[in-house]
């Protein structure tokens, strides 16, 4: 998106003259107070909003989008939830069913596909919203705070598991985050953002797949250190 202003029709304005790119398999994260944008951001990439000025550009053959609810339909098993997107395209029965299996077992839900959403953990269902995500075979992935209501141990284990999959299906990724670990540990750039604006881009130069232990490194506490004190200097 290039110059992209949004103001909302009761005089709200939530961004001003913002400029981002997502290039092919690349995994950019927003980070930034409560309040700043960044879900207008991916709203306005999803073509859910048409910005007030600026021009947007999504070059994806597909797109797919997470949110922080995992969004499943209770009536239906975790297969079938991810099977839904292939219904809804019209693709072959069998077809359908052999690429959900395949999704769900990279998820790590090869054993669970026959549950419904009300027998999976938050983890779980987290993780079955991935699936389905990942069923389309994006070029592009809109996750909008994915980890957000996950206990710290279930979202380190599905940072780790997002971070092998990107590696592995090489998609671009727009990722909405709170977390400054969780920013540099997923993405090859953090944009830290202050009120309606980009104020700031530290990029991330470890290739994927990152090893979980990496979190642990100096290199890494430092440039989480730089993001927190571009965050502070922007709020
Ligand atoms: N439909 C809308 N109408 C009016 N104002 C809106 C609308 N959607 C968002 N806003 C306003 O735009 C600004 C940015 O909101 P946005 O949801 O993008 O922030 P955010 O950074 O994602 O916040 P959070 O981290 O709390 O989710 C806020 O002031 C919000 O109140």
């Amino acid at each position: 998106m290039t110059g992209v202003s949004m103001t909302f029709d009761d005089g709200t304005t939530a961004l001003t003259d913002v400029d981002l790119t997502v290039a092919p398999g690349e995994l950019v994260t927003l980070v930034g107070p409560s309040g700043c944008g960044k879900t207008t951001i991916l709203r306005l990439a999803a073509g859910l909003l048409t910005p007030t000025a600026g021009e947007i550009e999504v070059s994806a053959a597909a797109t797919s989008f997470v949110f922080q609810d995992a969004t499943l339909l209770e009536w239906r098993t975790a297969l079938r939830n991810v099977e839904l997107m292939g219904e809804l395209r019209g693709v072959p029965r069998a077809e359908r069913r052999a690429r959900a299996l395949e999704v769900l077992d990279a998820v790590g839900l090869a054993d669970a596909t026959a549950r419904h959403p009300r027998q999976l953990s938050g983890g779980m269902r987290m993780r079955v919203s991935i699936a389905r995500a990942l069923v389309a075979q994006p070029d592009l992935a809109l996750l909008d705070e994915p980890f957000g209501a996950l206990d710290e141990i279930t979202r380190l284990s599905l940072q780790t598991l997002l971070q092998e999959l990107f590696a592995q299906r090489r998609f671009g990724g727009l990722f909405i985050t709170h977390s400054v670990s969780e920013a540099v540990y997923l993405s090859d750039r953090v944009l830290v953002m202050g009120r309606g604006r980009i104020a700031a881009e530290v990029a991330v130069p470890w290739a994927h797949p990152r090893p979980p232990e990496v979190r642990y490194d100096a290199d890494f506490a430092a440039l989480a250190g730089e993001v927190s004190a571009r965050l502070a200097a922007a709020s």
